[in-house]
């Protein structure tokens, strides 16, 4: 089925098709025009468009992988571990799990989830992917496997051949691959950036050396791209959708996947990078909030937008359902989050607030963290700083953790949202996703669930540069055995607790009602939150 896309009980105002269509918006991004965006966006938007050239550009890759591919396979190498962040991992990771394909994907600095992707390390090539080269969780897992491999008894020339680097031209990266002697380097398009990227080497190289035929997304992606001129092309009609429902108050977009249609999965954790980091800017923005199913809990809220991917049908209005195989559905996101950058009047290629939070990072990583009492400690939970939202409060109460979290529910502003930011192991411990619907139960607001660090790489934008109107629930854990980070001063849970304490500083300052709960015992604790929300 290719990519359509139908819309319940939203109107696109006429004044606002009209605008577009009039200033022609639809042939002139199709043709990179980079003033779309206004003026001081020109400057950015000219080096960001080139992700409109992929389905065709991307093409020569594809032999190139297959034999990579190949090779691999020939050496016993059949087991693919992806290191990256936000952009340089989670289309990959989307792509896989569509197809069903097994990858290893490393985008968290929680020592735990580090350690057990150190495994059969006789059969695992690492790709290590960052654009920038600079990103800090990256270079920290790149550091631990060229050791991991290294004490494992395989000499310098074997533990470069174990690693493949997809970066930008001239990134510090790039030069320490050659330094390593990586296997390959593949120097990705330097005009499309992190989260326009699922279809240049980000997306692709880990895909097809897990054994994905990454043609066919490119083959479904160019069908799209012939349209894409055309006013009346459905990717246009989408960025139109999504601009004015949000202008219309409509600016939580709830997505969620569906097993019918095109099967594709986990889609909505990569449209969330998209929208959030393109569009969660100078206090506006659409806050996207990824659903375990079309009728979980915050489905149906009157500041939300459902969209569904993999169906014609869409649900109870106002919803709207996306067709199509996943090559064109990453190309029509993409276009009609320009658009809708376009309508919100936004730079869709920039991400100002994100470098805040990295900042403050690496102030905390040099100067030791901030010595926080905890206020009370319930069972496997120590309640810590709130920022006023416990005053008043009593936490000695027998139900204190439900009380604590009901005062959490209560700060989330009108029209505004509550973010759970859980800087766990997503698979050791992941029922601690399961929060995200159990709040989401007692509230008629949007709860959104990202596995910290990897959401501020995506929603963390919008928390810092949208609409000041959310609610932070941050979750900590005890570390069961740490990790150094070979030649750097810190460990891996060093890093993991300095980002969490650099975003609640980000947060902070902004005044943001924020409850930070640190887990003693992270399977008890998680235990203890769910039972509370019961
Ligand atoms: O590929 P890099 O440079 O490591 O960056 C990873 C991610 O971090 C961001 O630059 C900023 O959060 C994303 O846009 C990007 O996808």
């Amino acid at each position: 089925m290719s990519f359509e896309v139908h819309v319940e009980g939203i109107e696109v105002p006429d004044d606002v098709r009209s605008r577009l269509t009039a200033d022609d918006v639809a042939a002139r991004l199709a043709r990179k025009d980079a003033t779309l965006w206004g003026p001081e966006a020109e400057s950015e938007a000219a080096i960001r468009l080139g992700w409109l050239d992929l389905p065709t550009s991307s093409r020569s890759l594809v032999e190139q992988l297959a034999q990579l591919r190949e090779q691999l396979q020939a050496e016993g190498l059949d087991r693919v571990v992806l290191c990256g962040m936000g952009g340089s991992s989670l289309a990959p990771e989307v792509i896989c799990r569509t197809a069903g394909v097994p990858l290893v994907v490393l985008d968290t600095t929680d020592p735990g989830q580090v350690a057990a992707a150190m495994t059969d390390l006789e059969r695992t090539v690492v790709v290590i992917s960052s654009k920038s080269g600079g990103t800090v969780e990256t270079d920290s897992q790149r550091r631990a496997f060229q050791a991991a491999f290294a004490e494992a008894g395989l000499d310098e020339g074997q533990v470069g051949a174990r690693f493949v680097v997809v970066t930008d031209p001239d990134s510090p990266l790039s030069e320490t691959a050659a330094a390593m002697g990586a296997r390959a380097v593949f120097l990705a398009d330097p005009t499309v950036g992190g989260r326009y990227s699922a279809l240049t080497a980000f997306g692709l190289v880990p895909s097809a050396l897990a054994g994905v035929d990454v043609g066919a997304l490119l083959d479904d992606a160019e069908e799209l791209a012939e349209q894409l001129a055309q006013p009346d092309n459905p990717a246009f009609e989408l960025g139109l959708v999504l601009g004015a429902a949000a202008a219309q108050g409509r600016d939580k977009l709830a997505l969620a996947d569906t097993q019918r249609g095109s099967g594709i999965e986990g889609f909505g954790d990569w449209a969330e990078q998209l929208v959030a980091e393109s569009t969660g800017k100078e206090g506006r923005g659409i806050l996207p909030v990824v659903l375990e199913s079309a009728t979980a809990p915050g489905s149906a809220a009157d500041d939300t937008l459902l969209a569904l991917v993999g169906t014609d049908a869409p649900p109870a209005a106002p919803s709207l359902a996306v067709t199509g195989p996943l090559g064109a559905q990453f190309l029509g996101w993409e276009y009609a989050t320009a658009v809708a950058g376009r309508v919100l009047g936004i730079n869709p290629f920039d991400q100002p607030n994100v470098t805040e939070s990295k900042e403050n990072t690496s102030a905390i990583l040099d100067a030791g963290l901030p010595d926080e009492q905890p206020l009370a400690t319930i069972g496997a939970i120590e309640v810590r700083g709130s920022g006023g939202v416990l005053d008043g409060v009593d936490l000695s109460a027998h139900d204190g953790v439900a009380l604590a979290l009901d005062a959490l529910l209560a700060a989330v502003p009108d029209r505004g949202y509550l973010a759970v930011m859980a800087y766990l192991d997503r698979l050791a411990d992941a029922s601690a996703a399961d929060l995200r619907s159990a709040l989401a139960a007692r509230t008629a607001r949007a709860v959104t669930f990202g596995w910290g660090p990897r959401f501020l790489h995506s929603t963390g934008q919008y928390h810092k540069g949208g609409p000041q109107a959310g609610a932070f629930l941050q979750v900590t854990g005890a570390i069961g055995t740490d990790l150094p980070v070979p030649e750097r001063p810190f460990t891996f849970g060093g890093l993991q607790a300095a980002q969490a304490a650099g975003d609640r500083k980000a947060l902070a300052d902004r005044g943001r009602p924020l409850l930070h709960l640190h887990l003693t015992d992270r399977a008890a604790g998680i235990g203890q939150l769910l039972a509370a929300l019961a």
